[in-house]
C-alpha cells in the first residue's frame, strides 16, 4: 500500500532579499510526504523565482501526475527522471524516493560556506570561529559584482590579509565586463590570488571568463553553464570546480553523474542552496556528505528566512513551521 500528500508552504523572507533585481517576501513551495509499509521519505519542490525555468502552479500539476503514477506501482526513480524539464519536482520527487528506500544516509555535513556580508566586526568574529579542515584552511564566500569591481577587489584583499587561513569563494553571477573584472583582479596582490579557491562566473561569457582566468590566474568556476543545454564537464585550464544546484538542476541521478564527472576530471563538485527551507537544507547537507564529502557545501542560506520548516537545520534559533500549519493541496485516495 503506498499513500501520497503535498503540501504547500509559504515562508516569510527577512526583509531586503532581493534576487534578480526581482524582491522575493516569501519562499513558496511543495512538500510531498510518502508512507509504503510504515516507511516514510520527504521531499521539497521550490521553484526559485528568477532562476528556475517552471512555475510553481506547473510544477504542482507535474507532482501529482507523477504520485498518482507511483501510487498505482510506477517507480518513483523512473518518474522523477521523467521530468528532466522540471528540475526542482525531479528533484524533490527523487528526496522523498531516496529517503522512503533508506538511500539517502542520514548524517549531513557539518561544514558550511558562510556568507560573508553585514558589519565587519561581527564577520570577523565569525569567520574566526569558523572551524577549519584537517590543515586548518577556513572556506567562505563572498558575493561580489554588486557594487564597484574595485570596492570588491579591496574588500577581498582586506579579509585574505587580515584572516591568514582563508579561503574565499567569490561569485559575480557573471556581472562583470572584461574591463570591471581586470579592476577587481588590479586591487587584489597576486600572493593573496592563491587563496581565492574559485570565482563563480566572473563575466557575462565563459569566453571573457577564460581569458579572465588565464591573465590573472584566479581560478573560476562554472555555476549558471552548468544548467545550460550541451553543457559537459570538461577539464579547462583555470576552472577548478563546478557549482550543483539541486533544485535548478534534477534529479539525484542526474546531480550524481555531474559529479561522478566533475570528480572523473579532478574537478570540485559543490552542493549548494536555491534557497530552499531547512527540510530541503538539511537533505543537501546530506547529500554533500555522501557524494562530495571532500567539498564544502554552500548552503549558508537558512537566515534569508524567518522561519524553518518541519526539519531543525543543527543550531539555528528560528522558530519551527509544523506539518500541521501547512495546508494539504494533494492527497491519494
Ligand atoms: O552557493 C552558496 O553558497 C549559497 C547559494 C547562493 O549563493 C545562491 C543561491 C541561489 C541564488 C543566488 O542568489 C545565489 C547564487 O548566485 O549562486
Ligand atoms: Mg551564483
Amino acid at each position: 500500500m503506498r499513500r501520497a500528500t503535498v503540501y504547500r508552504y509559504s515562508l516569510p523572507m527577512e526583509a531586503g532579499v532581493v534576487l534578480r533585481n526581482q524582491r522575493l517576501k516569501t519562499r513558496d513551495g511543495l512538500l510531498v510526504s510518502l508512507w509504503q509499509d510504515d516507511k516514510t521519505g520527504w521531499g521539497e519542490i521550490a521553484p526559485l523565482p528568477g532562476f528556475s525555468q517552471e512555475a510553481l502552479p506547473q510544477a504542482q500539476d507535474a507532482v501529482q501526475h507523477g504520485l498518482s503514477q507511483w501510487v498505482q506501482g510506477a517507480s518513483l526513480t523512473a518518474v522523477a527522471s521523467a521530468f528532466s524539464s522540471l528540475p526542482s519536482v525531479a528533484f524533490g520527487l527523487s528526496c522523498a524516493d531516496a529517503e522512503l528506500r533508506g538511500e539517502l544516509p542520514e548524517v549531513m555535513s557539518l561544514r558550511c560556506a558562510p556568507l560573508c556580508h553585514g558589519d565587519p566586526n561581527e564577520l570577523y568574529a565569525r569567520l574566526g570561529e569558523l572551524p577549519g579542515d584537517l590543515f586548518g584552511k577556513k572556506v567562505a564566500k563572498v558575493k561580489v559584482g554588486l557594487y564597484e569591481s574595485v570596492g570588491d577587489g579591496l574588500n577581498v584583499s582586506m579579509l585574505l590579509d587580515a584572516l591568514p587561513e582563508l579561503h574565499l569563494r567569490l561569485d559575480a553571477n557573471r556581472s562583470w565586463t572584461p574591463v570591471k573584472a581586470e579592476g577587481f583582479a588590479r586591487h587584489v596582490a597576486p600572493q593573496l590570488r592563491s587563496r581565492i579557491a574559485f570565482i563563480e562566473e566572473p563575466c557575462l561569457t565563459r569566453e571573457q571568463s577564460r581569458d579572465f582566468s588565464r591573465t590573472t590566474g584566479i581560478r573560476i568556476a562554472w555555476d549558471e553553464s552548468v544548467r545550460e543545454p550541451g553543457f559537459t564537464v570538461q577539464v579547462e585550464p583555470g576552472l577548478a570546480a563546478i557549482i550543483i544546484k539541486p533544485t535548478l538542476t534534477g534529479s539525484l541521478l542526474r546531480c550524481r553523474q555531474l559529479i561522478a564527472q566533475a570528480h572523473a576530471a579532478g574537478l570540485e563538485a559543490v552542493i549548494s542552496s536555491s534557497i530552499e527551507s531547512s527540510l530541503a537544507l538539511t537533505q543537501l547537507a546530506r547529500i554533500a556528505q555522501w557524494l562530495t564529502p571532500d567539498a564544502v557545501p554552500g548552503l549558508d542560506t537558512l537566515d534569508l528566512m524567518q522561519t524553518q520548516l518541519i526539519r531543525q537545520w543543527p543550531g539555528s534559533a528560528l522558530p519551527l513551521t509544523d506539518v500541521s500549519q501547512l495546508d494539504i493541496v494533494w492527497q491519494s485516495k
